[in-house]
Protein backbone atom coordinates (compact mmCIF):
# COMPACT_ATOMS: atom_id res chain seq x y z
CA UNK A 1 0.00 0.00 0.00
CA UNK A 2 1.23 3.20 -0.77
CA UNK A 3 2.43 5.53 1.87
CA UNK A 4 -0.14 8.45 1.59
CA UNK A 5 -2.92 5.49 1.91
CA UNK A 6 -1.46 4.22 4.65
CA UNK A 7 -0.15 6.95 6.84
CA UNK A 8 -3.50 9.07 5.83
CA UNK A 9 -5.91 6.52 7.04
CA UNK A 10 -4.15 5.55 10.12
CA UNK A 11 -4.00 9.56 11.35
CA UNK A 12 -7.68 9.75 10.35
CA UNK A 13 -8.50 7.04 12.23
CA UNK A 14 -6.84 8.44 15.53
CA UNK A 15 -8.67 11.29 15.01
CA UNK A 16 -6.21 13.76 13.68
CA UNK A 17 -6.25 16.05 10.91
CA UNK A 18 -3.84 16.12 8.19
CA UNK A 19 -1.16 19.21 7.89
CA UNK A 20 0.21 18.81 4.14
CA UNK A 21 2.73 21.75 3.62
CA UNK A 22 4.26 22.48 0.57
CA UNK A 23 7.73 24.11 -0.33
CA UNK A 24 10.00 24.86 -3.36
CA UNK A 25 12.63 22.87 -3.83
CA UNK A 26 15.90 24.44 -4.65
CA UNK A 27 14.70 27.88 -2.56
CA UNK A 28 18.02 28.41 -0.56
CA UNK A 29 19.56 25.88 -2.29
CA UNK A 30 19.23 21.82 -2.59
CA UNK A 31 21.47 21.45 0.01
CA UNK A 32 18.39 22.99 2.64
CA UNK A 33 15.33 20.78 1.33
CA UNK A 34 16.65 17.52 3.70
CA UNK A 35 16.60 20.17 7.11
CA UNK A 36 13.09 21.78 5.70
CA UNK A 37 11.65 18.26 5.52
CA UNK A 38 12.77 16.87 8.32
CA UNK A 39 12.00 20.31 10.08
CA UNK A 40 8.08 20.12 8.53
CA UNK A 41 7.85 16.22 9.51
CA UNK A 42 8.99 17.14 13.10
CA UNK A 43 6.15 19.59 12.96
CA UNK A 44 3.78 16.99 12.35
CA UNK A 45 3.30 17.54 8.44
CA UNK A 46 1.51 14.57 7.31
CA UNK A 47 2.61 14.50 3.86
CA UNK A 48 4.75 17.29 2.25
CA UNK A 49 4.67 18.74 -1.12
CA UNK A 50 7.73 19.31 -3.13
CA UNK A 51 7.32 21.94 -5.74
CA UNK A 52 9.79 22.35 -8.56
CA UNK A 53 10.71 25.60 -10.14
CA UNK A 54 9.45 26.26 -14.02
CA UNK A 55 9.78 29.87 -15.84
CA UNK A 56 5.62 30.01 -16.16
CA UNK A 57 4.07 28.74 -12.76
CA UNK A 58 0.66 29.97 -14.28
CA UNK A 59 -1.33 28.92 -10.76
CA UNK A 60 0.80 30.23 -8.81
CA UNK A 61 0.73 33.67 -7.02
CA UNK A 62 3.48 36.27 -6.10
CA UNK A 63 5.11 34.21 -3.35
CA UNK A 64 5.42 30.77 -5.23
CA UNK A 65 6.72 32.72 -8.69
CA UNK A 66 9.25 34.64 -6.51
CA UNK A 67 10.23 31.12 -4.71
CA UNK A 68 10.67 29.66 -8.36
CA UNK A 69 12.81 32.88 -9.50
CA UNK A 70 15.18 31.90 -6.47
CA UNK A 71 15.51 28.39 -6.95
CA UNK A 72 15.65 28.49 -10.70
CA UNK A 73 18.56 31.33 -10.50
CA UNK A 74 20.20 28.40 -7.62
CA UNK A 75 19.99 26.36 -10.97
CA UNK A 76 17.33 23.61 -9.67
CA UNK A 77 15.63 21.37 -11.83
CA UNK A 78 13.40 18.48 -11.79
CA UNK A 79 16.45 16.03 -12.03
CA UNK A 80 18.25 17.37 -9.50
CA UNK A 81 15.54 17.71 -6.89
CA UNK A 82 15.17 13.97 -7.64
CA UNK A 83 18.45 12.78 -7.35
CA UNK A 84 18.65 14.74 -3.54
CA UNK A 85 15.39 13.52 -2.92
CA UNK A 86 16.78 9.85 -3.22
CA UNK A 87 20.13 10.83 -0.98
CA UNK A 88 18.00 12.09 1.79
CA UNK A 89 14.51 9.91 1.24
CA UNK A 90 15.77 7.48 4.16
CA UNK A 91 15.29 9.90 6.35
CA UNK A 92 12.12 11.51 5.92
CA UNK A 93 9.44 8.75 6.36
CA UNK A 94 6.11 10.72 5.67
CA UNK A 95 4.88 10.81 2.24
CA UNK A 96 6.61 13.02 -0.12
CA UNK A 97 4.61 14.64 -3.21
CA UNK A 98 6.01 16.48 -6.25
CA UNK A 99 4.05 19.53 -7.15
CA UNK A 100 5.00 20.37 -10.92
CA UNK A 101 3.61 21.69 -14.13
CA UNK A 102 3.60 19.80 -17.07
CA UNK A 103 6.16 21.04 -19.13
CA UNK A 104 9.12 20.13 -16.77
CA UNK A 105 8.00 16.21 -17.44
CA UNK A 106 8.02 16.75 -20.57
CA UNK A 107 11.50 18.24 -20.74
CA UNK A 108 12.59 15.56 -18.52
CA UNK A 109 10.76 12.59 -20.47
CA UNK A 110 7.39 11.30 -19.20
CA UNK A 111 9.12 7.54 -18.45
CA UNK A 112 11.95 9.16 -17.00
CA UNK A 113 9.88 11.23 -14.78
CA UNK A 114 7.49 8.16 -13.43
CA UNK A 115 10.85 5.57 -13.07
CA UNK A 116 12.91 8.58 -11.30
CA UNK A 117 10.24 8.91 -8.55
CA UNK A 118 9.16 5.77 -7.90
CA UNK A 119 13.24 5.09 -7.59
CA UNK A 120 13.96 7.79 -5.09
CA UNK A 121 10.51 7.09 -3.03
CA UNK A 122 8.44 10.01 -4.20
CA UNK A 123 4.66 8.69 -3.34
CA UNK A 124 2.44 11.20 -5.27
CA UNK A 125 2.59 14.06 -7.65
CA UNK A 126 0.10 16.97 -8.32
CA UNK A 127 0.03 18.70 -11.38
CA UNK A 128 -1.79 21.42 -12.02
CA UNK A 129 -2.34 21.87 -15.90
CA UNK A 130 -2.59 18.21 -16.57
CA UNK A 131 -6.59 17.52 -16.74
CA UNK A 132 -8.11 14.02 -16.54
CA UNK A 133 -9.16 14.10 -19.79
CA UNK A 134 -5.56 14.37 -20.90
CA UNK A 135 -4.23 12.03 -17.57
CA UNK A 136 -3.51 9.07 -20.20
CA UNK A 137 -0.64 9.79 -21.33
CA UNK A 138 0.62 9.59 -17.52
CA UNK A 139 -2.12 7.91 -15.27
CA UNK A 140 -0.81 4.43 -16.41
CA UNK A 141 2.53 4.60 -15.50
CA UNK A 142 2.24 6.60 -12.45
CA UNK A 143 -0.51 3.88 -11.44
CA UNK A 144 1.93 1.04 -12.64
CA UNK A 145 4.72 2.58 -10.41
CA UNK A 146 2.59 2.80 -7.36
CA UNK A 147 2.75 6.72 -7.44
CA UNK A 148 -0.42 8.28 -6.61
CA UNK A 149 -1.74 11.08 -8.90
CA UNK A 150 -3.56 13.62 -6.50
CA UNK A 151 -6.11 15.48 -8.56
CA UNK A 152 -7.53 18.57 -8.26
CA UNK A 153 -11.03 20.11 -8.21
CA UNK A 154 -11.83 23.75 -7.83
CA UNK A 155 -14.73 25.89 -6.10
CA UNK A 156 -16.55 26.20 -9.24
CA UNK A 157 -15.96 22.42 -10.41
CA UNK A 158 -19.57 20.89 -11.12
CA UNK A 159 -20.62 18.26 -8.93
CA UNK A 160 -21.07 15.62 -11.48
CA UNK A 161 -17.46 16.27 -12.53
CA UNK A 162 -16.06 16.00 -8.73
CA UNK A 163 -17.88 12.98 -8.60
CA UNK A 164 -16.14 11.77 -11.88
CA UNK A 165 -12.21 13.05 -10.30
CA UNK A 166 -13.46 11.71 -7.02
CA UNK A 167 -14.30 8.28 -8.41
CA UNK A 168 -10.01 7.87 -9.84
CA UNK A 169 -9.53 7.32 -5.66
CA UNK A 170 -6.04 8.17 -5.58
CA UNK A 171 -3.94 9.62 -3.15
CA UNK A 172 -6.21 12.66 -1.16
CA UNK A 173 -8.67 14.97 -3.25
CA UNK A 174 -6.95 18.05 -3.23
CA UNK A 175 -9.85 20.99 -2.89
CA UNK A 176 -8.97 24.23 -4.24
CA UNK A 177 -10.79 26.85 -1.98
CA UNK A 178 -10.83 29.75 -3.70
CA UNK A 179 -11.43 30.84 -7.46
CA UNK A 180 -7.40 31.73 -8.21
CA UNK A 181 -4.00 31.08 -8.09
CA UNK A 182 -2.23 30.47 -4.95
CA UNK A 183 -1.18 33.24 -2.65
CA UNK A 184 -2.51 33.86 1.30
CA UNK A 185 -6.34 35.44 1.40
CA UNK A 186 -7.71 36.84 4.25
CA UNK A 187 -11.27 35.33 4.35
CA UNK A 188 -12.74 32.49 1.83
CA UNK A 189 -15.91 32.31 -0.48
CA UNK A 190 -19.17 32.00 1.89
CA UNK A 191 -19.89 29.15 -0.48
CA UNK A 192 -16.93 27.29 0.57
CA UNK A 193 -17.74 25.55 3.52
CA UNK A 194 -20.91 23.86 1.42
CA UNK A 195 -18.60 22.82 -1.18
CA UNK A 196 -16.35 21.46 1.24
CA UNK A 197 -19.21 19.51 2.47
CA UNK A 198 -20.42 18.07 -1.01
CA UNK A 199 -16.74 17.29 -1.78
CA UNK A 200 -16.68 15.14 1.07
CA UNK A 201 -20.24 13.52 0.48
CA UNK A 202 -18.76 12.18 -3.25
CA UNK A 203 -15.61 11.12 -2.17
CA UNK A 204 -13.98 7.95 -0.88
CA UNK A 205 -10.51 9.46 -0.32
CA UNK A 206 -8.97 12.05 2.00
CA UNK A 207 -10.76 15.54 1.07
CA UNK A 208 -7.49 17.63 1.87
CA UNK A 209 -8.37 21.73 1.21
CA UNK A 210 -5.81 24.30 -0.10
CA UNK A 211 -5.17 27.58 -1.27
CA UNK A 212 -4.73 30.95 0.69
CA UNK A 213 -4.26 29.30 4.05
CA UNK A 214 -2.27 31.50 6.15
CA UNK A 215 -3.17 31.63 9.83
CA UNK A 216 -4.23 29.51 12.57
CA UNK A 217 -8.08 30.07 12.82
CA UNK A 218 -8.01 29.02 9.14
CA UNK A 219 -6.56 26.07 9.77
CA UNK A 220 -8.80 25.66 12.33
CA UNK A 221 -11.71 26.41 10.41
CA UNK A 222 -10.77 24.62 7.08
CA UNK A 223 -10.10 21.31 8.56
CA UNK A 224 -13.09 21.34 10.78
CA UNK A 225 -15.09 20.55 6.99
CA UNK A 226 -12.71 18.07 5.81
CA UNK A 227 -9.38 15.73 6.19
CA UNK A 228 -6.95 18.21 6.28
CA UNK A 229 -5.36 21.44 4.87
CA UNK A 230 -2.69 22.68 2.40
CA UNK A 231 -0.55 25.85 3.51
CA UNK A 232 2.30 26.75 0.61
CA UNK A 233 2.70 30.43 0.51
CA UNK A 234 3.24 31.17 4.16
CA UNK A 235 5.27 28.61 4.65
CA UNK A 236 7.59 29.35 1.88
CA UNK A 237 7.50 33.05 2.98
CA UNK A 238 8.11 32.02 6.82
CA UNK A 239 11.41 29.61 5.57
CA UNK A 240 12.43 32.77 3.11
CA UNK A 241 12.26 34.90 6.64
CA UNK A 242 13.68 32.47 8.88
CA UNK A 243 10.74 32.24 11.05
CA UNK A 244 10.62 28.31 11.85
CA UNK A 245 8.70 29.04 15.51
CA UNK A 246 5.79 30.70 13.18
CA UNK A 247 6.28 27.80 11.02
CA UNK A 248 5.50 25.56 13.79
CA UNK A 249 2.90 27.60 15.88
CA UNK A 250 0.91 27.41 12.39
CA UNK A 251 1.17 23.33 12.51
CA UNK A 252 0.16 23.20 15.58
CA UNK A 253 -3.05 24.47 14.52
CA UNK A 254 -4.08 21.87 13.14
CA UNK A 255 -7.22 20.13 14.85
CA UNK A 256 -6.56 16.76 16.82
CA UNK A 257 -10.25 15.37 18.26
CA UNK A 258 -9.69 16.07 21.94
CA UNK A 259 -8.72 12.91 23.14
CA UNK A 260 -10.85 11.05 24.87
CA UNK A 261 -9.76 10.00 28.14
CA UNK A 262 -11.17 6.77 29.12
CA UNK A 263 -11.48 6.80 32.62
O1 LIG B 1 0.20 28.87 -1.51
P1 LIG B 1 -1.15 28.54 -0.92
O2 LIG B 1 -2.17 29.65 -1.19
O3 LIG B 1 -1.04 28.15 0.55
O4 LIG B 1 -1.72 27.26 -1.70
C1 LIG B 1 -1.04 25.97 -1.61
C2 LIG B 1 -0.19 25.86 -2.84
O5 LIG B 1 0.87 26.78 -2.71
C3 LIG B 1 0.45 24.52 -3.19
O6 LIG B 1 -0.40 23.44 -2.93
C4 LIG B 1 0.76 24.69 -4.65
C5 LIG B 1 1.81 25.41 -5.11
N1 LIG B 1 1.69 25.56 -6.46
C6 LIG B 1 0.53 24.99 -6.88
C7 LIG B 1 -0.07 24.93 -8.12
C8 LIG B 1 -1.31 24.29 -8.24
C9 LIG B 1 -1.90 23.66 -7.12
C10 LIG B 1 -1.29 23.72 -5.85
C11 LIG B 1 -0.10 24.41 -5.75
Amino acid sequence: MNRIQKQFSERLNRGEKLFVPYIMAGDGGLGVLEERLTFLEQNGAAAIEIGIPFSDPVADGPTIQKAGIRSLKEGTTLKSTLIKIGEIRSSINVPLVIMTYMNPILAYGIDQFVVNMEKVGVDGCIIPDLPIEEEDILATKLEEAGIELIRLVTLVTPKERVEKIAKKGQGFLYTVTIKGITGIRNEFDKSLVNFLEMVKEVSNIPVVAGFGVSTAEQVKELSLNCDGVVVGSRIVDLFYENKLDEIAELMKAILIEEKVFRG
